[in-house]
């Protein structure tokens, strides 16, 4: 398990990363989510020593990091920082052997990689000719050829065009699957959702959430879907409920106070067939939006 406690990092005047402590755990895909500017590549780089620390610590395995230990790891950093005029498989088996592989087993590993994300034509270009998708794609595989214990990627996502975004979201479930700690970040909320077996969210440096997808809905708003044979309006009266919208016989309510609902339910009833009586859970990105703007 990787273990994040306190790190904490200042630019200047700016504390950048503030005291952000939280786990990412063997065999679970860990989203980082947060706006622009919150600090998740900031702790990423933390992560894997490329960035000083001001305060806290990051453990592996239960002791402090070392560089042997990042060295493992499979980092995909927010800059890239592939050589342009390298060829592609020969930068992926340089970096490969930098990180303690020999030579066949790098070169097999990085044309096994390749096919899988639809590169094997592409091995003797320079990676300059490369779309920037497919550098993309180049670049992911570079963090998986060693067979790395932990991953933390840098938007590992964006650029992907749907069948890499597929193709990279097997792979990462295949390693936390296989019991590698995977952390990434990403704008995209609708992948962290589907894709996600924890979430961690910052903002303006802190951590301001953190569960499964299911534990943060459950702190949005209680809402209900109603639907009557009739107009709907009259909910607008009743106590305890805030009327989010109304359309007609259909309406979404929102509870106030606890057990409002049921008044909601009786008084529907009262007044002619209930259709639809149904609780609503707010997309991630709706709790994303209230805890990130606290
Ligand atoms: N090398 C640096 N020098 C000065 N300030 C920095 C440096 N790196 C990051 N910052 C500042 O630290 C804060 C956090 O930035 P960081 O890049 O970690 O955020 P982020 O969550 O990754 O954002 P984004 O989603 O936009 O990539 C920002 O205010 C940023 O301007």
């Amino acid at each position: 398990m990787l273990e994040i406690e306190g790190l904490t990092r200042r630019f200047g005047d700016t504390t950048a990363v503030d005291d952000v402590s939280f786990e990412v755990r063997e065999g679970m895909l860990t989203g980082f989510v947060g706006g622009n500017g919150a600090g998740k590549t900031t702790t990423m780089r933390m992560v894997m020593g490329v960035l000083g620390i001001d305060a806290g610590e990051v453990r592996w395995a239960g002791r402090p990091v070392t560089p042997q230990d990042q060295r493992r790891f499979g980092y995909m950093p927010e800059e890239r920082g592939l050589y342009p005029k390298q060829r592609v498989l020969d930068q992926l088996v340089y970096l490969a052997r930098l990180r303690g592989m020999a030579d066949a087993s790098a070169r097999e590993a990085a044309e096994r990689h390749l096919e899988r994300f639809g590169l094997a034509d592409r091995a003797t270009e320079r990676l300059q000719a490369l779309s920037l998708g497919n550098q993309q794609r180049v670049q992911i595989v570079a963090a998986l050829l060693h067979g790395p214990t932990a991953l933390v990627l840098d938007e590992p996502f964006s650029g992907l065009d749907p069948v890499a975004v597929d193709a990279m979201a097997d792979v990462l479930r295949e390693h936390a699957a296989a019991g590698v700690p995977v952390l990434f970040s990403s704008h995209q909320l609708d992948l962290v959702e589907r894709l996600c077996d924890r979430l961690v969210i910052l903002a303006a440096g802190r951590v301001v959430a953190v569960g499964d997808a299911d534990e943060l809905r459950a702190r949005g708003p209680l809402r209900y879907r109603v639907v009557l044979d009739a107009d709907t309006g009259w909910l607008r009266d009743v106590r305890g409920v805030h009327v989010v919208d109304v359309d007609g016989p259909t309406a979404l309510v929102e509870v106030v106070d606890d057990g409002a609902e049921q008044v909601v339910l009786r008084e529907a009833a009262a007044r002619g067939t209930v259709r639809e009586f149904t609780p609503v859970r707010p997309a991630l990105a709706d709790i994303y939006r209230e805890v990130a703007a606290r």
